[in-house]
């Protein structure tokens, strides 16, 4: 999934769903993924056999999608949400309201930028989130799941989106922390990486739950660093420990670190990722680099040793095996 313009006028439901790519050179790549033929729409690359509803239209022209719609919502690999949102911009509705699915963060120099304050910057509108323990495949197959929509002041957004996402199998939480719920699901992906070195190396299930348990602290440390109104309470929802605890199971950080440390590091994440994902993208590689660049530049990367450690194994300056090693070396942080 791209890019879903969801044109829904008050009172209407949900009437029309739009699917539409970002970029014109991919929009062959991408809906020939699409079989239209179908009686419903169907992802036949990525979602075969998922019937996704009358109600789904893929539209290549990405203005013509977003002409006249008042919900937008963003799901696209972080890496390309810049050059997206410069082609919408003067294109979108000024009271539309957006919504982003992205686990990832912007890093410019003058410093680290949320997705959801991006978008909200260059398009001139509200841009709330939505985060949780939602691996794609297992949604498609109405599994239960839950997630978070991070909101900002306006309850009643919130509401909006909660009663759009939410069905029978699909439970949404409102909570008015964007910030907090938006890092909750970009900085998981750092720790899904560490997961997957921990079972690349088979060193086990006890490891693993050290890791999981450090992720998550330095997880809070990160983003009460950035913004001092993240709430502890956010870490208990879909999009904190929940979403933590999946994608360090069944994610695709996980999956493709893992074979990373069973190559012992010598087979480039690029590679892998282009061998095993066929397509998709790694969000966990790109963020800890971005948190690490964070982290050098206010002089704090001692405070987060696992964040820093992902960094320097994926970019080849420490071995897989270092995953561990580096709690004995470096000082930790406060309890
Ligand atoms: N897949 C999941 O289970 C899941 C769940 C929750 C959240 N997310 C988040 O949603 C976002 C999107 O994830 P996804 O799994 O849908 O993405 P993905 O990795 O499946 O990639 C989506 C598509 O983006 C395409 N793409 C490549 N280059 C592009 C370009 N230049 N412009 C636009 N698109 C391009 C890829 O070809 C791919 O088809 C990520 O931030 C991810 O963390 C994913
Ligand atoms: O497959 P991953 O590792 O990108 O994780 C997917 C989702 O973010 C899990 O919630």
């Amino acid at each position: 999934m791209v890019l879903m313009i969801i044109k829904l006028g008050l009172n209407q439901g949900f009437q029309l769903l739009v699917v539409a790519v970002g970029e014109v050179l991919l929009l062959n790549s991408l809906l020939s993924t699409l079989s239209t033929s179908a009686l419903f729409m169907e992802n036949v690359k990525y979602l075969p056999g998922i019937k996704l509803g009358k109600n789904v239209i893929a539209d290549p022209d990405l203005d013509n999608a977003v002409k006249g719609a008042n919900m937008l919502v963003f799901v696209t690999p972080h890496q390309f949400i810049d050059n997206i949102c410069k082609s919408l911009v003067g294109k979108v509705r000024s009271d539309a309201e957006a919504i982003s699915l992205i686990k990832g963060m912007e890093v410019k120099i003058e410093g680290p930028c949320l997705i959801s304050t991006y978008i909200s910057e260059q398009l001139g509108i509200n841009c709330s989130v939505l985060m949780g323990a939602n691996l794609a495949s297992e949604i498609a197959e109405e599994k239960f799941s839950e997630a978070t929509v991070g909101y900002g002041n306006n309850r009643e957004i919130a509401e909006q989106w909660v009663q759009l996402f939410t069905t029978p199998y699909f439970m949404v939480t409102p909570v008015q922390d964007v910030e907090g719920v938006e890092l909750c699901g970009t900085l998981k992906n750092v720790v899904a990486i560490a997961a997957g070195f921990v079972d690349g190396l088979d060193m086990g299930n006890n490891t693993k739950a050290a890791i999981i348990r450090f992720g998550l602290r330095e997880m809070r440390e990160f983003c009460k660093l950035l913004f001092s109104s993240v709430k502890d309470d956010s870490f208990f929802e879909s999009c904190g420990v929940a979403d933590v605890i999946t994608t360090c199971f069944g994610g695709r950080n996980r999956k493709v670190a893992e074979a990373f440390a069973k190559n012992g590091g010598k087979r480039s994440f690029y590679e892998l990722e282009a061998e095993m994902l066929q397509g998709q993208k790694l969000q966990g590689v790109p963020t800890a680099r971005e948190v690490y660049e964070v982290l050098r530049h206010r002089g704090l990367l001692e405070l987060f040793p696992l964040f820093a450690t992902v960094h320097e194994i994926c970019s080849g300056c420490l071995p897989p095996s270092a995953i561990v090693i580096y709690s004995e070396k470096k000082p930790r942080l406060p309890v």
